[in-house]
């Protein structure tokens, strides 16, 4: 299964602290994590295996929304800042378009995203 984790610079420490909660499930072999830059390189420091794509404002989360679209993302993490302003709004509004689209379960705070991971 593949999940993608994203998080807005406001919100990566709380992203790393979430993977380091479910270390033990992001670990197993039937999870693959797939990741905007960024956020995947903290992944990484923080020792999660992690496929990276672009930066989200280089067209990151557009490239995770065509995974979306394609089939291949199967659930997508994503820990937005609201209170931050995002020059790459419109790629954020297509990847979360396209999950309901393709009814792809998408978190977008760490509650929900907890709520998903139980259910893995
Ligand atoms: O901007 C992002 C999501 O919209 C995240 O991108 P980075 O992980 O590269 O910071």
């Amino acid at each position: 299964m593949e999940i993608a984790i994203i998080s807005h610079d406001g919100k990566k420490a709380e992203m790393v602290q979430f993977l380091n909660e479910h270390k033990n499930l992001l670990d197993s072999k039937h999870i693959e994590l797939i990741s905007t830059g960024t956020t995947g390189t903290k992944a990484e420091k923080a020792g999660f295996k992690v496929t990276k794509v672009l930066s989200g404002p280089l067209g990151g989360d557009a490239q995770i929304a065509a995974r979306v679209a394609e089939g291949k993302t199967q659930m997508v993490l994503f820990f937005r800042d609201p209170l931050e302003k995002h020059p790459h709004e419109p790629d954020i509004f297509m990847l979360m378009r396209l999950c309901d689209v393709y009814d792809v379960p998408l978190a977008t705070n760490p509650a929900t995203a907890e709520l998903l991971i139980k259910a893995i």
